[in-house]
């Protein structure tokens, strides 16, 4: 079953449409058998994408700081409850535990989880695929500031990382979640031998 690494936003957004969007992603990802991993919250987009997820039958996995698993943020009926001592341990394990990664709308927690997701892939740490769900354009300036890092020569220490690599970028959260999971499956097993037998494995 692939785990899927979901960050996004804690608080409640002031349009709808985000929340809609993370329960969408979570009934998505269950549809195709994927084991979710998340902040383990029950606020905000995280406990929508929680909810539906649950809902729709699939295994959830949150992963908390100690100073967060109070009732009023935990998620209660998770599937797996992880805690851990801090923000930054928390960060490792949702990335170590993962196939894929897939950011929804958030601040500033969900862009420290991708910014770090990106920063690990650059110096080969994962290559693990990562997606943005783009509702309503949200990501739209973050991809204009990666456009313009990489005309200015910031990304040039990271070939492997081409700018048309770094995420699968959608609006509609179906046709996202089914292009992460064809990214995050392996190869058919004619391919893998045939790739197993050139690297003489
Ligand atoms: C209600 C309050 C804090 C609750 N904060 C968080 N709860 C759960 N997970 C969190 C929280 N803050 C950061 N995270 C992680 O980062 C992402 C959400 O952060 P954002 O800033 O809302 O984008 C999410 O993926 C979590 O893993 C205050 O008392």
């Amino acid at each position: 079953m692939p785990r899927v690494a979901v960050f996004c936003g804690a608080a409640a957004p002031t349009d709808a449409v985000y929340v809609s969007a993370a329960a969408s992603v979570g009934a998505h990802l269950a549809e195709h058998g994927v084991h979710v991993v998340y902040g383990g919250s029950r606020l905000g987009m995280m406990g929508a994408l929680a909810d539906s997820a649950l809902a729709a039958g699939a295994q959830v996995t949150g992963i908390i700081p100690r100073s967060l698993h109070v009732p009023r943020i935990v998620r209660p009926g998770l599937s797996t409850l992880i805690t851990v001592p801090d923000m930054t341990v928390r960060k490792a394990r949702l990335l170590q535990g993962a196939d894929a990664i897939l950011a929804l709308p958030g601040g500033f927690g969900t862009l420290d989880e991708l910014a770090a997701a990106w920063g690990s892939a650059a110096h080969h740490e994962h290559a693990k695929p990562i997606g943005l769900l783009n509702t309503d354009h949200f990501y739209d300036p973050l991809l204009t500031f990666l456009n313009g890092a990489a005309t200015a020569g910031f990304l040039a220490h990271h070939p492997h990382l081409r700018l048309e690599n770094l995420a699968v970028v959608d609006t509609d959260p179906a046709a996202l979640v089914d292009a992460l999971i064809a990214r995050a499956a392996p190869p058919p097993a004619a391919c893998r031998t045939l790739a197993s037998s050139r690297a003489g494995t």
